[in-house]
């Protein structure tokens, strides 16, 4: 028996050390990819990502720091496990993978798990199916759409301001509560309402899943890997997608009985699916779209789609605001000086117009998402074999491509002292003396954030109402240091931070 045993052990050992070798050695002849292409790398035992897949550092903070470190440098080669990644640099090759040579740059390269029926939403979709939805939703988004929703926004904007010294979450808690009713038409009358308790709890579900996609996003390439994150992802989400897609389905269901019509997203998406297109706006292009209609399930996905992209990409935006004008006295009491003056003349009423004559109030919120932007950096995925203009180096299809907007933001040959809060950066001449591509925040060309204007007039609407009544103050708690979560892909503080709110006389 012992002796059958000591050769079962031997043969086990010997077998683990076959796998273990194997491995070394694909991991090793992987690594040469970008060698053998001459393109400068960095590469550590599991690829340079392994801390922020394993949760151990932010995905945004650590693209920031290959691009500081490859300073001087176009661009730069890494690794993803074994998949390699090239991060762009250069301003101009920025704007031609975004733009000019988009047909070979159109995919996001996001490794999607087919069995979850969310994953069907825009962000994600992947070619052919990806541009006919983008034309169909995008007239959802018009200046003429925007207006219809405005009065929920500015309603929720205004209990939000009574919620002011109740609730620690404010921002987080008024973006659900837009997001919530102009998706979901979830009525909330009160910020403590239970509805809206639970939608931010899966909404912040909905974040941690942003985790686990940057995982799978990462293992592309790694098939014995797929299958194992795919499950994790369907775990996770289970409840989480069975809570929102029933709570579609039944909204649609009800107000196709009782014929009800509203102005929000439902209702628009529900055109989508009824008649094939948004009434009132001509298509862009209609023979791409075709005739065909948005089943119940594209309708679900793309709602939680809107919600996990616009929630908590605009409750940061406000958060981030408050803390910087909160540090920076002398721009909030000029910030406030132009909402009163803006609001006298406008009788005392927040209107949608009365909001886009507040252009301070732009600059401050462009040079909040430079200090912070909430979704810090851009992805994309080579789909044939380009050559990099002025070299000789040739991205091979299926090569990732990441832009670090953390990393150009905080360039100083770009934005001098960067750590400086100067919401001047964003004047005309200013503009006009930078490369626009250093900036190329809601995304660029066909690729680019679909609700950008939403999100912006959300924080608009949510500060003004916020600055307008109260003046925001510092407290001895309040960190002069944010650390950022390690288990999102976006780059959201560590901990809430700590505000005081004063009542204006
Ligand atoms: C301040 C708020 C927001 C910020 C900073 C932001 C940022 C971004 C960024 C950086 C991208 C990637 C663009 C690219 O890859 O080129 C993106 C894409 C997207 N965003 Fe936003 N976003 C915000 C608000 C919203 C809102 C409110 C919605 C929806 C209601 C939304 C829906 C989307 C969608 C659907 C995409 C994918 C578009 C496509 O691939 O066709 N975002 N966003």
């Amino acid at each position: 028996m012992g002796v059958y045993l000591d050769g079962l052990l031997t043969e086990l050992v010997a077998a683990v050390s076959v796998v273990l070798l194997a491995v070394y050695v694909r991991f090793r002849w992987g690594y040469q990819y970008w060698k053998k292409k001459g393109v400068s790398y960095t590469s550590f035992p599991f690829g340079n990502m392994g801390p922020s897949i394993l949760g151990l550092e932010s995905y945004g903070k650590f693209l920031r720091e290959v691009y500081e470190k490859a300073k001087g440098k176009r661009f730069i080669g890494l690794y993803s496990i074994l998949r390699p990644v090239l991060l762009i640099r250069d301003p101009e090759f920025i704007r031609r993978i975004l733009i000019k040579d988009f047909s070979s740059f159109h995919e996001r390269g996001v490794f999607l798990d087919d069995e979850e029926p969310l994953n069907r939403q825009l962000f994600f979709l992947p070619s052919p199916e990806w541009r006919p939805r983008r034309v169909k939703l995008t007239p959802a988004f018009t200046s003429g759409k925007l207006k219809g929703m405005f009065q929920t926004v500015k309603i929720i904007g205004i209990n939000t301001r009574k919620g002011y010294k109740i609730e620690k979450n404010l921002s987080k808690m008024y973006q659900t509560s837009v997001i919530g009713q102009l998706l979901f038409s979830v009525h909330i009358n009160d910020l403590m309402d239970r509805v809206a308790c639970n939608l931010r709890l899966f909404a912040d579900d909905a974040v941690v899943y942003g985790r686990v996609l940057s995982l799978t996003a990462s293992v592309e390439q790694s098939n014995g890997l797929k299958r194992l994150t795919a499950e994790r992802a369907i775990a996770r989400r289970g409840e989480v997608s069975s809570f929102f897609r029933k709570m579609i389905a039944d909204n649609v269901e009800y107000r196709e009985k009782n014929n009800v019509t509203k102005r929000d997203f439902i209702d628009l998406l529900m055109q989508l699916k009824n008649k094939g297109f948004v009434e009132g706006d001509k298509l862009e292009n209609e023979q791409d779209v075709g005739k065909s209609y948005f089943t119940l399930e594209d309708l679900a996905a793309d709602s939680f789609g809107f919600f996990a992209a616009g929630f908590e990409t605009s409750s940061t935006t406000i958060s981030s605001s408050l803390y910087e004008l909160a540090l920076h006295e002398d721009i909030q009491s000029k910030l406030q000086q132009e909402i009163d003056d803006v609001l006298n003349r406008h009788g005392g009423n927040i209107t949608y117009d009365a909001i886009a004559e507040m252009t301070y109030l732009e600059k401050v919120l462009s040079e909040t998402l430079r200090k912070y932007p909430p979704l810090p950096f851009l992805n994309r995925e080579c789909t044939e074999p380009y050559t990099i203009p002025d070299s000789d180096v040739v991205v091979d299809k299926g090569t990732g491509i990441v832009i670090s907007l953390f990393g150009l933001h905080y360039d100083p040959e770009h934005f001098p002292d960067p750590e400086l809060f100067d919401p001047e950066r964003f004047s005309e001449e200013e503009k006009a003396n930078r490369h626009p591509y250093v900036y190329p925040l809601p995304g660029d060309g066909l690729h680019a954030c679909i609700g950008m204007r939403l999100g912006l007039l959300q924080s608009r609407v949510g500060l003004v109402n916020i600055l307008s009544k109260c003046s925001v103050r510092p407290t001895e708690k309040t960190t002069r240091d944010i650390s950022y979560n390690n288990r999102t892909i976006l780059l959201l503080p560590t901990k809430g931070i700590e505000l005081k709110f004063v009542k204006r006389i």
